[in-house]
């Protein structure tokens, strides 16, 4: 079986092109799958934030292809930001088109090769899309609050005031000084809420503290939903830039934004349509870190003695490119 080690801001993956199979992997292989070669400890090559699995498009869709979202722990999301980026690289390598749509689970998105960061850094941009504050379409459950914009949520926390947005995938951002954003409650509260028995979000929920650095600058740390903290979570990143323009800049909409995060940096834009609905445009690394092979029988056992893993060389080069970063640091 044939991967592909990628990431995006550090959030990495396996991207598993279910066309090199006569047959797609069965749900609960494709589930086993990721939950074996993402295992940080016991994984593949030490391990993964989650699997992209990448596929045809539906018939009805004008996608080029589709990708969908398996979390280190098996679960299925409905979006991933940086992920999106590396599939937007993949399938723009085999089908020699720099523009197209990519098929997600609820909206086929747009993507777009842009300028390189560095030498051997490529980046593509993605459409972040659709973005909801319902709190259906959250699986958001507190009692008579059908939104959340920049409010205390005693239930769970003191001190702080949370936002919840689906893009489309469910995020709680709460907008906290330098300490807060170092300190050790966003791993409290997002463990809670991603403990599967809680009555606030029994789906889960990615959990974000954002620093506020310069006007069109901040700082994103993320604790994930399925996976735990990561380097950097895209969909986080564009909801946060999507509740800073809402809270603090409402001007600032069409306008470029920094958001570093300890994987590295991106660059989003919050937009709204003449419908009224947001989008967000996230512009970041899809860097192809490794060409791996494992035999698909072996990885179902977690056994990852026979592997194959050839460098591209491209890892150095993020780094560089890191290093030159004028960053916050946790
Ligand atoms: N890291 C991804 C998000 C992956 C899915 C998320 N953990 C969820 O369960 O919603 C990104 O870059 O957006």
């Amino acid at each position: 079986m044939k991967l592909l080690k990628v990431h995006g801001s550090g959030n990495d993956f396996f991207i598993l092109d279910q066309q090199q199979f006569k047959q797609p992997l069965a749900e609960s292989q494709l589930q086993l799958l990721a939950e074996k070669i993402c295992n940080r400890k016991t994984g593949l090559h030490g391990g993964a934030d989650g699997v992209l699995a990448v596929g045809a498009s539906s018939k009805e869709s004008a996608a080029v292809g589709r990708m969908r979202v398996i979390n280190a722990d098996g679960s299925e999301a409905s979006m991933c930001g940086n992920g999106l980026r590396t599939v937007a690289r993949y399938l723009s390598l085999q089908n020699q088109q720099a523009t197209f749509k990519v098929q997600t689970m609820y909206a086929d998105l747009q993507v777009k090769q842009s300028t390189d960061f560095a030498p051997q850094v490529k980046v593509f941009a993605a459409e972040i899309s659709p973005v909801s504050f319902a709190a259906k379409d959250l699986k958001m459950h507190f009692a008579g609050r059908e939104k959340l914009i920049n409010q205390e949520l005693p239930e769970i926390a003191t001190d702080f005031k949370f936002s919840a947005v689906a893009v489309p995938n469910p995020h709680l951002i709460a907008f906290v000084s330098h300490q807060q954003l170092i300190g050790s409650k966003l791993g409290e509260i997002a463990s809670y809420l991603n403990d599967g028995k809680n009555p606030y979000f029994p789906d889960g929920v990615n959990v974000s503290f954002v620093e506020i650095l310069a006007e069109n600058k901040i700082f994103v740390r993320t604790y994930e939903r399925g996976v735990g903290y990561t380097n950097a979570c895209g969909t986080a990143m564009s909801a946060a830039s999507l509740m800073y323009v809402l809270l603090y800049q409402p001007q600032n909409f069409e306008q470029q934004i920094e958001v570093q995060n300890p994987g590295g940096m991106v660059k989003t834009v919050a937009h709204q349509r003449s419908n009224k609905s947001y989008w967000i445009s996230l512009i970041g690394n899809a860097t192809f870190v490794a060409k791996v092979t494992v035999p698909l029988a072996d990885a179902l056992q977690g056994d990852f003695k026979a592997i194959t893993w050839e460098e591209t060389g491209e890892q150095q080069a993020y780094e560089n490119f890191v290093r030159g970063l004028k960053k916050s640091e946790l």
